[in-house]
């Protein structure tokens, strides 16, 4: 029987590797599921997490939990993004390292590599440069993540992997007009535009930033790709101090160009137009996922097919969606 603590089950990523896990369990896999929320218990609170992993002694730890938002937020809450995120790692690694879990997977992101990184960016282009400045602050906790997972190994000897997600998207994602990422925040818009007539929708900034777009259940899957590799074959792959591999889908689109797509999903018909007071943001954010390939594990949804399940899954969830 294999114990997995799933930290963050309630949101987007989390709540996807839980219902996959769900389903291994359901086909007869010996798995035992361990979840809170974050009401029972707080991350950044390190006694509660002391204590809650010496109870559970878990096998295995997923961290899928975070203080996650789109560049408005990251933006404009740069002391919650590093503090709740720092908080967050330190408490769960350690405590988990403490409490004798052997292995671990975090979640990282994108945002990781220099602002002026070479496309399509790859593992070893982290800490060759600066970074972007809307979300400096998220990316610095996500590297120390990394080197918490890193710092671990090599002192402990225990097998903590991160993985890097490029911009995630899908069921259970927040929704919120201002603090959201660019896809569901779109969506939502659209959708309003159509359902109120409107003739117009604005996107913020040039339009002309790219990003590429992975959906969740990708991610989940990959996430736990991952996990399961067996341990000679992930370190082969990474190397000693470069612990972590990119997840994503390797393409990626403008946001002009992804605002047409939403448009064609939701029905919507005007004028899109741009406010360049709102940041662009990085320029290009496109993942070197080879490393990931080489290993056996591509992303299956397409955009446009993942932007029409996702605009379903709000059209069915509109008054519980986070917003
Ligand atoms: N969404 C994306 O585009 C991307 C996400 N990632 C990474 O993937 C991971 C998952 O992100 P995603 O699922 O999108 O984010 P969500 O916001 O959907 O989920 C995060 C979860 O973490 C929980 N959480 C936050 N703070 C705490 C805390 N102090 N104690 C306990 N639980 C807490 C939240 O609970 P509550 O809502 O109650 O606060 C929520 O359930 C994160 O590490 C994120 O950085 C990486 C790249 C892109
Ligand atoms: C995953 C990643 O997410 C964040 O970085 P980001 O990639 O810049 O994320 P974003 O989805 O918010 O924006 C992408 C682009 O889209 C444009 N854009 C247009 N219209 C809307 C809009 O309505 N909302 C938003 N949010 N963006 C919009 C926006 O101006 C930008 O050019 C990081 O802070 C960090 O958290 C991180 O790791």
């Amino acid at each position: 029987m294999r114990k997995i603590y799933v930290a963050g089950h309630r949101g987007m990523v989390g709540g996807a590797i839980l219902r996959r896990l769900e389903a291994r369990k359901a086909a007869g896999e010996a798995l035992e599921l361990v979840t809170r929320t974050h009401a029972e218990l707080d991350l950044t609170d390190q006694a509660a997490v002391r204590g809650f992993m010496e109870t559970e002694r878990p096998d295995v730890v997923i961290l899928a939990a975070a203080k996650v938002g789109g560049i408005h937020a990251n933006n404009t809450y740069p002391a919650d993004f590093i503090y709740e995120n720092l908080m967050i790692e330190c408490n769960v690694i350690h405590q988990a390292f403490a409490a004798g879990v052997k292995q671990l997977l975090q979640l990282g992101s994108s945002c990781i590599y220099p602002k002026e990184a070479p496309q399509p960016m790859r593992e070893d282009a982290l800490l060759t440069g600066t970074l972007e400045p809307t979300n400096e602050p998220y990316a610095i906790a996500k590297i120390a993540g990394i080197k918490l997972c890193e710092s671990y190994n090599r002192q402990h000897g225990v097998d903590y992997r991160s993985v890097m997600p490029t911009n995630l998207y899908g069921p259970g994602d927040n929704f919120h007009p201002e603090n959201s990422h660019v896809l569901p925040a779109l969506i939502r818009r659209f959708h309003e535009a159509v359902r109120d007539g409107l003739d117009e929708v604005v996107i913020w900034g040039t339009g002309k930033p790219r990003r590429e777009f992975l959906h969740v259940d990708d991610m989940a899957e990959a996430s736990l790709f991952v996990l399961d590799l067996p341990r000679a074959e992930y370190e082969a792959n990474t190397q000693p101090m470069l612990s972590h591999i990119n997840v994503g889908s390797g393409e990626d689109i403008s946001i002009a160009e992804l605002a047409a797509l939403v448009a064609k999903v939701t029905g919507f018909n005007g004028r899109i137009t741009q406010d360049a007071s709102k940041p662009d943001g990085a320029m290009r954010k496109l993942m070197d996922v080879t490393r990931l390939a080489n290993m056996g594990w591509r992303a299956r949804i397409g955009l446009e097919e993942g932007i029409r399940e996702t605009y379903q899954w709000f059209l069915e969830n509109q008054n519980s969606v986070r917003r």
